[in-house]
């Protein structure tokens, strides 16, 4: 015997739920996602302040739904995560993202390009693990930069970021920078159970758990549990910018940026002032910072682009 529809027996409607930033990119989305979502099966709650969305997402853990979906840019799916978090809830509700920001450069690197994308994504309802970066206790889905950097994000072209992934934001940060007095910092970082130790004026720093995320033909490293870093050492912003370029795009050693997969490293100011970060694009300062990573932590509903390269 089985149930109608409304029966005893029936499996429970999916309690899907979308926190919705109205606010983000041209903030010209909110009635046409309120009307996908209406399609998709979603419930939507909307932001109204800066931080809400990190309430707004641990509410729903709360409340015990099947599936989460941020829509907002890189800092709406960072406070979602961090509601996640603080939820204890990482683990246990699946993502999706669905972008309206200006960049979006989590959910391109997921294979989703748009609204609408984000949505079909979630409807196919693939998942991948996804590794969460931490700092300071904090975590953050794509990267932490400090230095020159984050400013010029936006500006960053397409074809760049295509090619050299999360870098190229260091790249157009060296492009636009007039004067920059360097990070005197030491860095301390475990890699294969090796301690590599950097101590020194840095150009930039970026520690990025989403390595080559947008390479084709390559499958993403947000699944290995490592962070990549890069250091720049201070020298000549056309120097760096030629240097940066050359290791990643031909993958060569050179003198002056150093890159290193870790687990776990502490990064430390060795000047009267702290460092200021952008994590995920989100200011903060840290005077000694531990950053680390919780392995595939995060269920996150993946585009057809990401889940065929895997
Ligand atoms: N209702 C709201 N009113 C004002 N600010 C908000 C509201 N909801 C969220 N915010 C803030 O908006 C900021 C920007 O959001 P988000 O990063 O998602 O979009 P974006 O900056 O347009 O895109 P991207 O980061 O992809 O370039 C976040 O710092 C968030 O705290």
């Amino acid at each position: 015997m089985t149930g109608g529809p409304t029966g005893p027996t029936a499996t429970p409607a999916e309690d899907a739920r979308l926190v919705l930033n109205p606010t983000s990119g041209e903030a010209d989305h909110a009635e046409r996602v309120r009307q996908l979502a209406a399609e998709h099966g979603f419930s939507v709650v909307e932001t109204e302040r800066a931080g809400h969305a990190a309430d707004l997402a641990a509410a729903a853990a709360a409340d015990g739904v099947d599936r989460l979906a941020a829509c907002g840019g890189d800092g709406t799916i960072h406070e979602v995560v961090q509601g996640l978090v603080a939820a204890d809830a990482l683990e246990d509700v699946p993502l999706c993202v669905i972008p309206a920001g200006t960049a979006n450069i989590y959910a391109s690197g997921l294979g989703i390009e748009n609204i609408e994308d984000g949505f079909a994504a979630a409807r196919r309802g693939a998942t991948r693990r996804l590794d969460v970066g931490v700092a300071d206790g904090e975590p953050f889905v794509l990267s932490a930069i400090a230095g020159l950097l984050a400013s010029a994000s936006t500006a960053t072209s397409e074809r760049l970021k295509e090619r050299i992934g999360t870098l190229a934001f260091v790249v157009e940060g060296i492009r636009t920078a007039r004067e920059f007095d360097g990070l005197e910092v030491a860095i301390d970082a475990v890699s294969d159970d090796q301690e590599y130790v950097w101590e020194g004026e840095a150009l930039c720093l970026l520690v990025g758990s989403l390595r080559r995320f947008t390479d084709e033909d390559e499958p993403s490293n947000a699944e290995n549990g490592q962070l990549k870093v890069t250091v720049i050492d201070r020298l000549p912003p056309t120097d760096a910018i030629a240097e940066a370029v050359e290791q990643r795009v031909f993958d060569r050693e050179t003198p002056h940026v150093t890159t290193i997969e870790a687990a776990e490293l502490e990064i430390v100011a060795l000047e009267d002032e702290p460092v200021r970060f952008s994590l995920d694009g989100e200011p903060r300062e840290y005077e000694r910072v531990e950053i680390g990573v919780r392995p595939r932590a995060l269920r996150v509903c993946v585009g057809e682009a990401y889940a065929s390269r895997q």
